[in-house]
């Protein structure tokens, strides 16, 4: 029946566990499914994929929500609204910072709220943080898996490549990496009182630096590197869910 449906990503309103991994890449959310156990395809609607399945016995949601956060916050809405309490986005981004290397981990602190859509929702004050917890979990699962990580503030930005209008540059302030949906997931959190964080897996400079005549030449998300820090960080990404769920448990 229709009604028992969600709108726009077409997810179960009942039955999803609360927990959940939200990626950009349909194909990323079918990788990490295929960790789970009984890992099971629960929709597949637009760029939004969700399967759910268990990760050392936690029951997860792993689910896709494209690219850019006006589409993105759809999927964070209505997984929220399905019953999600605990996300963590597992994306990829440009490195902003010397020393942070393709395929390294960045754990998000926080995020600028450049995403094109919360704008539309609250005023520019309203900050976009992480859960401490979110980001203490990142960091341990990090450490256990050894996959070489930092942490900083991310810029979540709406225009991946520039245009004619300058755009604002963050060049010493210090930020970690730049990527286009965390801001929108962290706000969405924030709102309803839910534990938000993200990781994110460098694939290159900031997109903006590799801008060539052949435009973006230089952006390529598809060397092995960046594979292998995909790989490393699927499993960061589910043990510090797993972490997460732990301690929730604890504190039960
Ligand atoms: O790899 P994902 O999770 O899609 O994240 C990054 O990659 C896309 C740009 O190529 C944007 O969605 C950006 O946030
Ligand atoms: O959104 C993104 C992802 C990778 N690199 C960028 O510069 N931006």
């Amino acid at each position: 029946m229709t009604q028992d449906l969600l709108p726009v990503t077409r997810i179960p309103r009942t039955g999803l566990p609360a927990h959940a991994v939200v990626v950009g890449d349909p194909a990323r959310a079918a990788a990490v499914a295929t960790l789970l156990d009984g890992a099971e395809e629960v929709s597949y609607h637009r760029e939004y994929r969700v399967f759910s399945g268990s990760w050392k016995g936690l029951p997860v949601v792993v689910a896709s929500h494209g690219v850019g956060a006006p589409g993105a916050i759809l999927l964070f809405q209505e997984l929220a609204d399905a019953g999600v309490r605990t996300f963590l986005r597992f994306g990829t981004a440009g490195a902003m910072r010397p020393g942070i290397g393709d395929g390294d981990l960045v754990v998000a602190e926080a995020a600028v709220r450049d995403d094109g859509v919360t704008h539309q929702l609250l005023p520019p004050e309203y900050p976009a943080v992480s859960s401490p917890e979110a980001v203490l979990a990142l960091q341990q699962a990090a450490r256990g898996a050894g996959a070489p990580y930092h942490r900083g503030v991310v810029w979540t930005r709406a225009a991946f490549q520039p245009g004619l209008l300058p755009l604002f540059s963050y060049a010493g302030a210090g930020l970690a990496a730049i990527e286009m949906e965390l801001s929108a997931l962290l706000v969405t959190a924030s709102l309803r009182g839910l534990v938000a964080g993200g990781v994110l897996v460098i694939d290159g400079a900031n997109a903006d630096e590799l801008v060539d005549e052949q435009a973006t030449g230089g952006y390529d998300p598809h060397r092995a590197v960046v594979a292998a820090g995909v790989e490393r960080g699927a499993v960061v990404s589910l043990e510090a869910l797993r972490l997460l769920a732990e301690a929730e448990g604890e504190q039960a």
